[in-house]
């Protein structure tokens, strides 16, 4: 039914006569059409009105000859689901104003019904489908437990997240009980991101690369791999674990389609630790968009001749950056849509 297949063949191993391209945080602040809207909603409510969402997810399919939809929503609709009542600050960016401290506000979540309590999302799903006509193939996410953990006890974004860290290794009981929290609500919000109609979906561990190897199995990977499990019986599923090289001989062993990798491991070494098994997508610097298109275009078309064209999503190796000219986003883009080998 769809008419461009490129995401799911790649993601399914089959072969293909380009690799499909989109980008992480393609629907976002680097298009001036987004940074209009942004005046005039607040960041929630562009997440919780299922026509400005739809809208959002659209814009940069507008612009550019991409492959891929990314429902526009955010990681955290999650947590707020779950009575965790996180805000979007002017210049701070995700913030609490009580985070998670104690055993009691963990036991107290509701967790009960709590993908119920995300039927904007669901809707915006559905109205995104209709417009995207079958062109193209819509991806839905969540964030993987550990990040949600990550900014649920820090309470706001950090480089380090040792409050977080700390919280999980003083009480790794307590931790474990919000991380299986977070697992199962996270598994029937995508189960019902599936039913509404997303073709695949991606889990964003933006924060996995900060505990150690051993951490990271017993606090992150753990919970990532029962989402795998449960969604991999109705879906393609991309987990994307920023700085998480060293687990990804482990990830490759698991039920999910494809791994999302940044841009500190190369082409070569990660498929090396996955044994070439697995469908692969990352993993250009977003600072390079920064240079000049031409140069974006020749080190582009080089990433997919060192990945291979085959098992292989072209993206960046994080979100975009929001000072990223439309010019070189569409270099980027171009490289890929021209590529011949
Ligand atoms: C950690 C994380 C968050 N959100 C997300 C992650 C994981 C990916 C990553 O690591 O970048 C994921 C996300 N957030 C957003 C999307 C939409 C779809 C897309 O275009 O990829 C996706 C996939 C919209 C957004 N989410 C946010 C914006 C910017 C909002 C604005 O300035 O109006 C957008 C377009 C806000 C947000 N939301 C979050 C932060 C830390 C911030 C503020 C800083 C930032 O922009 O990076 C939490």
């Amino acid at each position: 039914m769809l008419k461009n297949t490129l995401l799911l063949d790649a993601l399914q191993g089959k072969e293909v006569k380009r690799p499909p391209v989109w980008m992480m945080r393609q629907a976002g602040r680097f298009l001036p059409e987004f940074r209009d809207l942004k005046d005039k909603y607040d960041f929630f409510t562009r997440c919780r009105t299922p026509e400005l969402a739809a809208e959002i997810t659209l814009m940069p399919i507008k612009r550019f000859p991409l492959d891929v939809a990314i429902l526009f929503s955010d990681i955290l609709v999650v947590p707020q689901a779950m009575n965790i009542p996180f805000e979007m600050k002017k210049s701070v960016g995700p913030f609490l104003e009580n985070p998670i401290s104690s055993l009691e506000d963990i036991q107290k979540l509701d967790t009960t019904g709590a993908e119920d309590r995300l039927e904007y999302v669901y809707k915006a799903i559905k109205i995104t489908k209709e417009q995207l006509n079958d062109e193209l193939p819509l991806l839905g996410f969540a964030g993987s437990p550990w990040t949600i953990l990550c900014y649920s006890i820090e309470g706001k974004g950090s480089k380090t997240f040792d409050k977080a860290k700390a919280f999980c290794f003083k009480n790794p009981n307590w931790a474990h009980l919000l991380l299986q929290k977070i697992t199962d609500v996270t598994i029937k919000y995508l189960e019902k991101k599936v039913e509404s109609g997303v073709n695949a979906v991606q889990i964003f561990d933006s924060w996995g690369g900060l505990l150690s190897p051993k951490d990271y199995e017993e606090f992150s990977w753990k919970y990532i791999n029962q989402i795998v499990e449960a969604l991999s019986l109705k879906t393609d599923v991309i987990v994307f674990g920023k700085g998480c090289w060293f687990a990804l001989k482990t990830m490759s062993q698991s039920k999910a389609s494809a791994l999302g990798i940044d841009w500190t491991i190369s082409p070569q070494k990660a498929r090396e630790f996955t044994g070439g098994k697995i469908t692969l997508q990352g993993n250009f610097d977003p600072a390079k968009l920064l240079s000049d298109p031409d140069k974006i275009y020749a080190e582009v078309q080089q990433m997919i001749r060192e990945f291979g064209v085959q098992n292989y999503i072209v993206n960046l190796g994080h979100g975009i950056l929001p000072n990223v000219s439309i010019k070189n986003a569409e270099s980027f883009i171009k490289a890929v849509v021209e590529f011949n080998g």
